[in-house]
């Protein structure tokens, strides 16, 4: 741990850090030498209160995701009642895969012991990087102190910085690590994450046995592929169903059946892992059209548009301006997986779907609950699907009746696929 927190803090005073507060984030960077300026999100701070960083720095990237989860709850748990914990991150501007996530503690407590007992415990026991923050006397200016990875006592280094207040990037910083750690863009590298925590999560290994042997990039079934997408409630099931007994064609499902038993383990696991899993499932659903789209058509409810648009969406916070801009590579279709002929997208107005879903009252999943609850996620799912390329998706108003969405879409069936 301490090879990579040295080699971290070897480029340290180049990186931006962003603490998230009240859902905004606000930037700093930091200065060997103070060139002016103060720091106005520490402005905020009262007196006597205290701030800490904590960033997660293992150098094996399953533990560091799985590090960065717990890590929270041992927080709230351990840390004295007066003490916030806010999300942070840490990146060098413009370099991809240079994010680093952690927590931005604000202890409001009497003294300081409890808070910084707590942190040289995880400093000696735990891959983190700690940092403290002090006002200066002129009260303005507040400096950032990493505290030494590679001393077990864990005190403060000599080494000091001048904090900063700092423009927002361009570019949201969690796009920097979207690919390959949130969207999967190759059957391997989502392969190979599932393979590295099958030591830990044994549903894991199962998974890795119902794989395809190998993919076959650029194969086209004989028979078209018709993809329906949207969020949940927007009538997916309805007329998949509608369509596979108009069509005689088989309906499959991304996930595929075979990974039901394993998927509600997967939904509580960080975002690297629960998204391979997605991203398998979306493997094994091509390979069974494939077989099935040498003798019919084949109708499937959900693919990559949902795999890769809910983890956009939920990967990068604040509102829809903060997604990828429209062409980004972050939407490009994965290479060496399966194209379907056309894509659905069923929309659905938000009161409409609300009421849609409190009709059906079944329970949802984690994700489905914060569609309900953040407009703004919502909005991002949508705004997502809609960027996703190669194949992009006709968009469906899916408010009129059952029957008339299903004409509307057999109609586009019939111009793209000519059945
Ligand atoms: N066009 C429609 N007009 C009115 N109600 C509809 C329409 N289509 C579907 N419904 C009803 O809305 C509810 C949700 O539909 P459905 O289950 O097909 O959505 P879904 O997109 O498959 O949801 P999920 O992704 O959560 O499985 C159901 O109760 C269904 O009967
Ligand atoms: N191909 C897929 C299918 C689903 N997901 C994820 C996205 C949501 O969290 C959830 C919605 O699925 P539903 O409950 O409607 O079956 O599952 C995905 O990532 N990729």
């Amino acid at each position: 741990m301490a090879r990579r927190a040295m080699a971290l803090l070897s480029r340290w005073s180049s990186r931006v850090f962003s603490v998230e507060l009240n859902g905004a984030p606000f930037y700093f960077s930091i200065q060997e030498q103070h060139r002016g300026g103060g720091f106005w999100v520490f402005a905020e701070v009262p007196d006597r209160h205290r701030c800490y960083s904590l960033l997660v720095c293992s150098g094996d990237r399953i533990k560091r995701v799985k590090f960065h989860a717990e890590l929270r709850e041992k927080l709230l748990r351990a840390l004295p009642p007066d003490c916030d914990v806010s999300p942070m991150s840490s990146f060098l501007p413009n370099v991809k895969d240079s994010v680093i996530k952690g927590y931005f503690l604000t202890d409001r407590s009497e003294s300081p012991h409890s808070s910084e007992r707590l942190l040289r415990d995880l400093l000696r026991q735990d891959p983190v990087l700690v940092c403290s923050y002090s006002r200066g006397e002129d009260g303005q200016v507040w400096t950032q102190h990493p505290w030494s990875p590679a001393d077990s006592q864990a005190t403060k280094m000599s080494k000091m910085y001048y904090v900063m207040h700092a423009e927002a990037p361009e570019y949201h910083p969690s796009t920097l690590s979207i690919i390959n750690s949130d969207v999967f863009y190759s059957f391997e590298e989502a392969r190979k994450v599932l393979e590295k925590c099958s030591d830990i999560i044994p549903e894991a290994s199962s998974i890795m046995d119902l794989l395809p042997s190998r993919v076959e990039a650029g194969s086209k079934p004989d028979f078209p592929v018709i993809v329906i997408e949207g969020l949940d409630a927007t009538g997916k099931t309805t007329l998949t169903e509608s369509l596979r007994d108009a069509l005689g064609a088989p309906l499959l499902r991304s996930p595929p059946q075979c990974l039901s038993p394993m998927r509600a383990r997967f939904d509580q696991e960080p975002s690297l892992i629960r998204r391979a899993f997605y991203a398998l499932g979306n493997y094994i659903t091509a390979e069974e059209v494939g077989r099935e789209g040498g003798k019919a058509p084949v109708i499937v409810d959900r693919f990559w548009h949902s795999t890769a648009a809910y983890a956009i969406a939920t990967a990068v916070s604040g509102p829809v301006c903060n997604l990828p801009a429209e062409g980004s590579e972050v939407y490009r279709w994965p290479s060496d997986l399966l194209q379907p002929s056309l894509v659905v997208l069923l929309t659905l107005d938000p009161e409409e779907r609300k009421r849609r879903l409190r009709d059906r009252g079944q329970t949802k999943t984690e994700e489905e609950q914060e569609l309900d609850h953040n407009r703004l996620f919502r909005l991002k799912v949508e705004e997502a699907y809609r960027r996703i390329s190669g194949p992009a998706c006709v968009t469906v108003d899916a408010s009129p009746s059952a029957d008339q969405v299903f004409r509307q879409v057999q109609l586009l069936i019939r111009g793209k696929c000519h059945l």
